[in-house]
This record gives structure tokens, sequence and C-alpha cells, in this order.
């Protein structure tokens, strides 16, 4: 049976953020993940863990910025990531340091780093280079610290201009680095939406050990994984039968309650 993981940045928003980890404790949840920590301080998110019984296994790098107060608001300033920008090498290096910060204090054992929007008039090709030099610095800085460094191929229609879209082009650059750290994130909604045939993608992939987190979700509308076009029961089995052991994060938005719509976990397994 798959190990869920809470999302809090997408689940549990009727409730104000800091509050999130003891309703997911409530729910049963023993681990969690979210997109960015950056607006708490990390010993206090340590303690939340510790006083609820959590372990972090997941969050995302600074998604740009070129000091902690601008990474802190990068996200709402609509940047992506800057793993292919050339010219934001020291963006990216610093935001890598203060996630690598973070998951020590949270003992969280991987960072997922952004690619970045393709610049206007960038070919994605072009940008190869600086994402394979910006990737084995990370691996390294990551290795030193015991952290494995997370790619994701996000849907082109929810960001469109996004470097990474699909699975091959993710497992061709962890490939290309070969650092035993550089790992792709499979978030199955994304792949559904840009790829399709999502249990051949897991039967191919899966099985390289290059897939360190899995991410699920309903497709079209990203709620929970009993609506949608995608047959989780049968996706779960598949996981299964494939041996996987890391985490599935729960990164959907929940129709209504959080709480509530966790009934899919019955009715799926
Ligand atoms: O799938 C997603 O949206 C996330 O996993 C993420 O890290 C960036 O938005
Ligand atoms: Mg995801």
């Amino acid at each position: 049976m798959p190990r869920f993981a809470a999302n809090l940045s997408l689940m549990y928003t009727e409730l104000p953020f800091l509050a999130r980890f003891a309703a997911a404790a409530r729910d049963g949840f023993q681990a969690v993940e979210y997109l960015f920590p950056y607006a708490y301080p990390a010993e206090e998110l340590a303690e939340l863990l510790d006083k609820h019984g959590l372990q972090q296994v997941l969050f995302n790098a600074p998604p740009g910025g070129r000091n902690l107060q601008e990474m802190a608001l990068a996200w709402d300033a609509g940047m992506r990531g800057t793993l292919c920008l050339n010219g934001q090498e020291d963006s990216f290096r610093n935001g890598v340091w203060e996630a690598l910060r973070y998951a020590q204090v949270l003992q969280c054992p991987r960072i997922h780093v952004m690619s970045g929007l393709i610049p206007n008039g960038a070919a994605r090709y072009a940008l190869r280079s600086r994402v394979l030099s910006n990737l084995r610095w990370a691996a390294q800085a990551a290795a030193d610290v015991g952290v494995d460094i997370m790619i994701e191929p996000i849907n082109h229609r929810d960001m469109p201009g996004y470097y990474l879209q699909t699975q091959d082009q993710a497992h061709s650059l962890a490939q290309t680095v070969a650092a035993p750290n550089l790992k792709v994130q499979m978030d199955l909604y994304h792949c559904q939406i840009t790829e399709g045939d999502v249990a051949s993608k897991l039967r191919q992939y899966l099985p390289t050990g290059r897939v360190g987190h899995i991410q699920i979700a309903g497709v079209p509308e990203r709620q929970e994984p009993d609506v949608g076009e995608l047959n989780y029961r049968y996706l779960f089995s598949v996981i299964d039968a494939l041996g996987y052991s890391g985490w599935v994060g729960c990164e959907y938005r929940p129709r209504q309650d959080t709480s509530q719509g966790l009934a899919w976990m019955a009715t799926l397994l």
C-alpha cells in the first residue's frame, strides 16, 4: 500500500498554514510536504513536526529571488525557478543553500528544485547546458548534507513555458548528470495532462530507481484522486507491484472539507 504524505500547501486550506500540521496528523498522516517553508523560521516548523509526530518528506527550493526577502515573495511575483536561467546562477545557488539549511533543521531528505520558465525568444535545447551545470552543482551541494535533489515535469496548461514538461526530459537530465542523489519527482496529475499513458510511464521509469517521489491528484480538476479520468485504484496497484517504497504526496485541492474528502483512501485501497 502506498505511503501517503499530505501536501499542506494544497490541502487543509480551510485552516491557517501552521494549524494544518495538527489536522494532517489527526487524519492519520505520518508525513507532510508543502511548496515553500520560507515564511516561517525552520525551527518553528521543526517543533510542529515533532509535536505532531510528522516527518517532512519534501519541499521546494525558493523559485527565485536574490536575497531572503525576495525568495519568500518569489512565487507570488510569478517566479517558477531559476534552474534553466542563464545569468541567475547566484540566485539559483543561494536558493539551494537556503533550502538545504531548512532541510537540515526539518530533517527533510529531499528538496525540489523548480526548473523555471523559458525566457522569451529562447529555445529549450539552448538552455540544457545551464541546466546540467546547475544540477551538477546542486547535487554535489546536497550530497554533502545527505539530501536528494528532485526535478519535476509540470504540465503545459498550468504552467505554460515551463522548462521541464515530460518524464523523458527529466530522466534524460538525471541520467546525464548521473548523480545518485538527483531524482525525478513524478507527479501523475501533470504526467496525465501532458503525456497520458501513466501506467506505462510508471512501468518504464520506476525500475530505473530514478523516481524519488510521486505525487497524485484527480485529472483534470486537481481534486481528490477518486474524481476524474485517472483510475487510481489501478495505478496504486501498479505502483505496489513495481515495489515502489517511497512517498506518494497528496497534492490536490480538496473539493470541500479536506478531512471529509479523505474518504477516497478507503474506497481506492
Ligand atoms: O506539481 C506542482 O505544482 C508542485 O509539485 C510544485 O512543486 C510546483 O508547483
Ligand atoms: Mg507536483
